[in-house]
């Protein structure tokens, strides 16, 4: 009897309110399991002070981001508060093709999408401790107007509804516990009987 786990990688969707902690928990993950491929999004939103083009995003125009979604080169894609994004089909299915695993930091529309196309994605929601603690983030960020603020704090109200629809809830009370939570759900999957494969 040879007994071994799946050889194709696992994708995982890490997704919650704008602001909650995403991008700071996933580029913590990401140095605790440099294992772990990290897919970067497409969008049209104007990149942020310090950002780069290929490393935080795909900076793309209204009119090359249609062409992707036209020529199915994104797996997933949403609108979000006047800018679209979305996931490069080809690098996710690549890389999980090759065995490593690959987290997806989306948005909830976007996750609703992926688990209808990967239903055996691992599917993480990020919960703040408190809404206050969720807008005192975002202020803190320093990237929105009082306008945009006040979109992601109603769009969060929105996505705190899906919950329900996740494997798993992290709250990010701080970032090195919500990583180990997270890291300890990756190791946990790895390991599911239904994951295993068994061969003469
Ligand atoms: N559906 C989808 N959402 C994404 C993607 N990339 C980023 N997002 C989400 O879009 C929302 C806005 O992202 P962004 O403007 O970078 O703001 P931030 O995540 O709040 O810093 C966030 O909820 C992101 O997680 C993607 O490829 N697909
Ligand atoms: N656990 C935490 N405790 C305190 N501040 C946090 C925590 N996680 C993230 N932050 C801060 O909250 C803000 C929003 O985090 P960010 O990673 O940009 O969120 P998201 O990607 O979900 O929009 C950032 O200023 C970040 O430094």
């Amino acid at each position: 009897m040879k007994a071994h786990y799946q050889t194709q990688g696992f994708l995982i969707i890490l997704s919650g309110p704008s602001g909650v902690g995403k991008g700071t928990v996933c580029t913590a993950l990401r140095k605790r399991m440099p294992e772990l491929a990290y897919s970067v999004s497409a969008t049209t939103r104007a990149p942020r002070e310090g950002e780069k083009d290929g490393v935080n995003y795909f900076f793309k125009t209204v009119e090359e981001f249609k062409q992707m979604i036209e020529n199915e080169e994104l797996i997933e894609w949403a609108q979000y508060v006047d800018n679209y994004y979305g996931t490069p089909r080809h690098f996710v299915e690549e890389t999980l093709a090759s065995g490593k695993d690959v987290i997806l930091e989306i948005d909830v529309q976007g996750a609703h999408q992926v688990k209808e196309r990967f239903p055996h994605a691992i599917f993480i929601f990020l919960l703040p401790p408190t809404i206050e603690e969720l807008k005192n983030r975002i202020i803190g960020r320093g990237s929105e107007t009082e306008i945009t603020l006040a979109h992601r704090l109603n769009a969060a109200t929105d996505e705190f509804k899906q919950i329900n629809q996740y494997d798993y809830v992290v709250i990010n009370d701080e970032v090195e516990k919500a990583c180990e939570r997270v890291e300890a759900i990756i190791k946990a999957e790895h390991c599911r009987v239904d994951r295993l494969v068994m061969t003469e």
